[in-house]
């Protein structure tokens, strides 16, 4: 394409690559966007309303300054554009004006405050300013020899950071518990049962406040369940008949023997290496039980990139996970080969792969 001549160029292809700079530029807007409606309670004032909520209304059920009553249509309008409320049109007096009223999209049904598979935890944290900050000094990371650009901003893990900042440990722990019950919700129902059939005990490790394990012990009253994480995430935590809080370092201390360890969200905080010897330390774990045990891993199966130049919302999304994990962690999302290299490289014989979470899959690996 040439740039210089208007005349010899394409004018439409250099118009849409200039636009499509544009739209990357800005895209964080979206997000930005979407955290403001969210602190404003946007979502819950339009569900609460019951039906389609007019615009005069909803001004009127937000916490806002009157003077911004005229601003709240332009944000509606970017969050209708990108597919977060939608816009129906309503009769408001008996002379049959109308005025458009707003509902909510399937997805916005993830923001409401009493969701129990609320997003807006995680989200409060991936766009608020700890995270942004880290995000700021990526390229400073890439020319420098900290671990994670993360360290780079705040001088510090991030696992350091959740436990010196304790209200954003506990901000961090909500983000995780919700997203636990939203796998529960699949993995526990009658398709996916079977993964915790004819098991003895299990081991989460890294259960962070036990949400899914409380869930697995509560559907399987036989099974022996032990949320095993740090110290300052699992300290002063109850259990109950069949669930018991273990503290520990994945890293440093053994795993508690089990007949089955359950890692979910926890190797794409790791990279290769780390990620191999807490697979052979899980390995150990099990091998100490009677046998028939087995690792089972609630993580990403990045899809191979082979759809070159078509737009994938799922790849995208992937792709998003896989930049944060390195940004905060050094880890990484992992495609089928890297599985595969990872838990040949940890001694296991053998593993099986099901997708049944849309961007994350069930792994279970055998010794
Ligand atoms: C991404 S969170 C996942 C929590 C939980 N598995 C879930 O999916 O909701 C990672 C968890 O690993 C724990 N963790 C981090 N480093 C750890 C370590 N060295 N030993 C044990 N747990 C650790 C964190 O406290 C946190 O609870």
């Amino acid at each position: 394409m040439e740039f210089q001549s208007g005349e010899k160029a394409d004018h439409a292809k250099f118009l849409k690559a200039h636009n499509h700079m544009w739209n990357h530029i800005f895209s964080s807007i979206n997000s930005m966007s979407l955290k403001c409606a969210v602190e404003l309670g946007i979502p819950d004032a339009i569900h609460n309303y019951g039906k389609p909520m007019p615009l005069s209304q909803l001004i009127a059920s937000l916490p806002i300054h009157p003077s911004k009553a005229s601003f709240i249509h332009r944000l509606m309008r970017i969050l209708i554009h990108s597919g977060i409320f939608v816009t129906e049109n309503v009769v408001i007096n008996k002379n049959n004006e109308v005025e458009i009223g707003y509902i909510l999209a399937d997805s916005s049904m993830f923001l409401l405050k009493n969701n129990p598979f609320s997003v807006t935890p995680l989200m409060l944290i991936n766009v608020g300013p700890t995270v942004t900050k880290a995000w700021h000094h990526l390229s400073d990371w890439f020319k420098n020899d900290d671990l994670t650009a993360f360290e780079t901003a705040h001088g510090m893990t991030f696992w350091e950071y959740t436990d010196s900042v304790p209200k954003y440990g506990q901000s961090f722990n909500d983000g995780m518990a919700s997203d636990s019950r939203f796998v529960s919700s699949l993995l526990l129902d009658d398709k996916c049962k079977r993964v915790f059939e004819g098991l003895e005990s299990l081991v989460d490790v890294g259960g962070g406040t036990g949400t899914l394990a409380k869930a697995i012990a509560e559907s399987f009253p036989n099974l022996k369940c032990s949320v095993f994480d740090l110290p300052c995430v699992v300290a002063g935590l109850q259990g109950t008949d069949n669930l018991k809080y273990i503290a520990g370092d994945m890293l440093v201390d053994p795993i508690p023997p089990s007949h089955a360890i359950f890692l979910k969200w926890i190797l794409h905080n790791w990279n290769d290496e780390e990620c191999v010897k807490i697979l052979k330390k899980c390995k150990e774990a099990i091998m100490q039980k009677s046998k028939g045990g087995k690792v089972i891993i609630i993580d990403m199966v990045v899809e191979d990139d082979d759809k070159k130049g078509c737009y994938d919302q799922s790849l995208e999304t992937q792709l998003f996970f896989d930049m944060l994990m390195m940004m905060l962690f050094s880890g990484k999302e992992r495609n089928k080969r890297e599985w595969s290299n990872l838990i040949v490289s940890a001694g296991f014989t053998d593993y099986t792969v099901t997708p049944i979470f849309g961007l994350r899959s069930i792994i279970e690996i055998y010794p």
